[in-house]
């Protein structure tokens, strides 16, 4: 991972949207206070998909943010994007290292798994994210996971990403117990000033 990214604070992530214009608006509302932004897009096909990861990358690179995009290695390689963020289902870490470079961001999921983070260590993650530690309206998660993991990973020394559910109110805990970046969907996009919610998560660190 290029050292000149920041390792803590806000990690926004896209929420799912068909029409790209009002993303771009969407995200560039908030982005300042964003240490990274992912582009997850679970109802889109692959040329919407191209077309917003294009144009979010537009928009970060002029705001000098890093765009991760989330599920597709190859998607991120072609369009030079600066990372990407792969689950269980999305393919190879170590082939992923090898297809984006040592430049990337390459972050891993870790669910409620201490083991799968060393694994994912291991094979060349850049960071580990586990979650979800609150029930999501965006993603119904079947595996919960617990702080002491935060406090537990510390050793591998990569940056740890929390998610799922989090607020503005119960991301202090979760900050003081060691997460470095915390991942937000709804806790941005959803809240009723997105603005000022994004400035709340982004003041739990300082930077
Ligand atoms: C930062 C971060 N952490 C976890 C996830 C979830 O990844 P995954 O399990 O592959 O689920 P989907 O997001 O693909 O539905 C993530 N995207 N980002
Ligand atoms: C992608 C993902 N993985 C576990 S929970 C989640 C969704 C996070 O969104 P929110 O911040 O709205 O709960
Ligand atoms: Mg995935």
């Amino acid at each position: 991972m290029n050292p000149r990214w920041p390792r803590r604070g806000l990690y926004l992530i896209t929420p799912d949207a068909s029409d790209t214009g009002s993303l771009l608006d969407r995200v560039a509302a908030v982005l300042a206070e964003a240490s990274w932004l992912q582009y997850r897009n679970k109802a889109a096909d692959g040329a919407l998909r191209r077309e917003q990861a294009q144009a979010l990358l537009a928009l970060c690179r002029e705001r000098g943010v890093p765009l991760i995009v989330n599920d597709d290695a190859a998607l991120a390689a072609e369009i030079g994007a600066d990372g990407a963020h792969l689950g269980e289902d999305d393919g190879d870490v170590a082939a992923a290292r090898a297809l984006l470079g040592d430049d990337a961001i390459l972050g891993v999921s870790c669910y409620d798994s201490l083991e799968r983070a060393r694994r994912a260590a291991a094979a060349g993650a850049d960071y580990v994210a586990f979650g979800a530690f609150f029930p999501s309206r965006t993603k119904a998660a079947t595996r919960r996971a617990t702080p002491d993991l935060l406090r537990d990973s510390a050793a591998l020394g990569l940056p740890r990403v929390a998610i799922g559910g989090i607020t503005p109110d119960n991301a202090p805990a979760l900050v003081a117990t060691g997460a470095d970046l915390i991942a937000v969907v709804g806790g941005v996009f959803d809240a009723a000033d997105p603005l000022a919610a994004a400035r709340a998560y982004r003041n739990l660190f300082d930077r």
